[in-house]
């Protein structure tokens, strides 16, 4: 599996795949920019009338909680009902679970349509598999990824889904296996929306490549060694922000491979 990772980096760069997002009104620019500078191309789309056939004609849909309301709610079981029909991949990025009833109803709605993948912090993620002692606070994790690895297997298993814990260590649960990637940068947790990012670049993963474990593997080490890379040349949040779009566009396979942190 190691050995494929940056071949698949090259795949999302030759197959540029359609990406359909419907993301929270925070990200939605930096979340196209993300997508655009690994090489997949974004579409943001949540009018009730297109919804379903943006989902067609996508390689794979990216639906982030966010900052939900009644029809954006609708929007998203619309558009994850058609994905599920199609067997088209699709991620869930579960921002803010267990913070409110509304996000946590929302969140058990759309995983009856079966997620290929969940990407969230601990708290997120320890908040869906309702085993959490800690409570959520907010969009922010209070919890260490290791903390939730158990969570994260119980939803695996349940919704027969891949699970990706971010945080200092990512973590990448699934079908037997349990990845950890130790890249990053603390910086990232400064600029808001980098997880959210990290979800829209691994709905261009699971778009472009088969293998759906591999897939968020790469997904999560590119994205992951960027913001280390970009980090180090960063004076703060602001230019971080712009050398990690930068670093996703131009980032080397030997950059890659020297700053891989995989177990
Ligand atoms: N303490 C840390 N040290 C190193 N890297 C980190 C740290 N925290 C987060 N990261 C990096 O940031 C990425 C985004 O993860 P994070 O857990 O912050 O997402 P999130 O909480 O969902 O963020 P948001 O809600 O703002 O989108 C991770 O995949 C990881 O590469
Ligand atoms: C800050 C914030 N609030 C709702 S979504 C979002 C972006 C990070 O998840
Ligand atoms: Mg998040």
């Amino acid at each position: 599996m190691e050995k494929n990772l940056w071949k698949h980096i090259e795949t999302v760069r030759t197959q540029s795949p359609l990406v359909h997002n419907i993301t929270n009104f925070v990200v939605m620019n930096n979340t196209a920019n993300a997508l655009l500078a690994v090489g997949a191309s974004p579409i943001m789309a949540h009018a009730h009338p297109e919804v379903q056939d943006m989902v067609s004609i996508c390689q794979a849909l990216v639906i982030n909680i966010g900052t939900l309301n009644d029809y954006w709610v609708r929007s998203m079981l619309l558009a994850a009902e058609k994905a599920n029909q199609l067997g088209k991949p699709w991620v869930l990025d579960p921002v803010g679970a267990g913070a409110t009833n509304y996000r946590n109803h929302t969140l058990s709605a759309l995983l009856s349509y079966k997620p290929t993948v969940i990407r969230g912090n601990a708290s997120e993620i320890l908040a869906l598999a309702k085993a959490n002692t800690t409570p959520t606070k907010g969009v922010d994790s209070t919890a260490e990824s290791s903390e939730a690895i158990e969570a994260a297997k119980l939803i695996a298993e349940k919704y027969d889904t891949l699970v990706c814990i971010s945080g200092k260590t990512d973590i990448i649960v699934g079908k037997g296996a349990i990845i950890s990637l130790d890249n990053g940068d603390a910086l990232m947790t400064k600029v808001t929306g980098l997880g959210c990012s990290a979800t829209a670049v691994i709905g261009a993963f699971i778009a472009a490549i088969d293998n759906k474990l591999e897939a968020l593997t790469a997904a999560t080490a590119l994205f992951s060694i960027c913001g280390q890379l970009a980090a180090k040349q960063s004076a703060g949040p602001g230019s971080l922000q712009v050398n990690l779009l930068d670093k996703l566009h131009n980032i080397s396979e030997e950059e890659f491979w020297q700053t891989l942190k995989i177990a």
